[in-house]
């Protein structure tokens, strides 16, 4: 079998609180192969954004992961990485989509210095260089090089979000971790990016691990999906399988609080 390309092993993550610590996650584990789409879904407040700054290294105090965990990207366990090594698995190996991501782009910066201080810091190309390759990285998400010169503002919520994932595929990396990537934007926009996510992660090789309350779209754009109930991962399949057949009774209940049109518009699509 190939190795995955995200390995979570027994991962459980407590916040440490002053009186009595709080475990988010608890003994969680599951896979991500090469290539692969695979959505976490679960309630409000059931651990998913937890784990994925964790994967990230991105947790901050009091978070704390508990010995025992594992993380492995391509092999290696993120969690025992020092800084020097941290700061080129950043965006070289996991790039991350924050459920603000339209607002994290720098407002005083042009779309070109943006793209330039990820490419400079992280691959050491010069001005010249780096336009060429924010230009043809911004043609992959469907926006003209011509917006180079543009600031943030100057474009729609829709677009800085495109930005923000063609910066992070700026070093191709072999995971894009997407939090809630498109909640902000309306519901044709957000449809369009995932869309053109995996149609890219297609043509690029990269794995995405995808969190959203949208589970009609997750169905329709995972491979696999776990799913999550109070820090535990209480069930992973294939995205079809834990649609049509959901072994936990919280799976069926998740999917029985899908908006109707949702469900009915899957499963028309998923009739052969
Ligand atoms: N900094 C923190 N300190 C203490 N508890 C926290 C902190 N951040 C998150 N939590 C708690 O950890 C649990 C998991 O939170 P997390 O944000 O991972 O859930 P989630 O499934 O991503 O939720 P959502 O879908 O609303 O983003 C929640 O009960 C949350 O209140």
């Amino acid at each position: 079998m190939t190795q995955p390309v995200l390995s979570v092993r027994n991962l459980t993550i407590d916040y440490v609180g002053a009186e009595k610590d709080f475990t988010a996650v608890k003994d969680v584990s599951f896979d991500v192969a090469p290539g692969e789409f695979f959505g976490l879904a679960g309630e409000s407040g059931c651990g998913k954004s937890t784990i994925a700054f964790a994967i990230s290294r991105l947790h901050r105090a009091p978070a704390l992961i508990r010995s025992g965990s594992q993380i492995l990207v391509a092999g290696r366990n993120v969690l025992d990485l020092g800084d020097e090594e941290l700061r080129d698995f950043r965006w070289r190996e996991v790039a991350m989509v924050f459920q603000s991501a339209m607002n994290s782009l720098n407002p005083v910066l042009t779309i070109e210095s943006q793209f330039y201080d990820v490419l400079k810091t992280h691959a050491g190309l010069n001005r010249k260089q780096s336009r060429e390759r924010a230009a043809e990285l911004l043609k992959l998400v469907d926006i003209s090089p011509d917006r180079l010169t543009a600031y943030p503002h100057q474009c729609s919520g829709g677009m800085r979000q495109r930005i923000v994932i063609a910066i992070c595929l700026a070093l191709n990396p072999k995971l894009l971790i997407m939090d809630e990537p498109t909640t902000a934007l309306d519901v044709v926009v957000q449809r369009e990016i995932l869309q053109r996510i995996n149609v890219l992660r297609k043509e690029l090789g990269f794995s995405v691990l995808f969190i959203t309350h949208d589970l009609g779209l997750m169905v329709q754009v995972s491979d696999r999906i776990g799913i999550m109930l109070e820090g535990e991962l209480v069930e992973a399949n294939a995205a079809e399988e834990i649609y049509r057949h959901p072994q936990h009774p919280y799976t069926r209940k998740l999917w029985a609080s899908m908006p109707r049109l949702h469900g009915a518009q899957i499963a028309a699509e998923a009739t052969p």
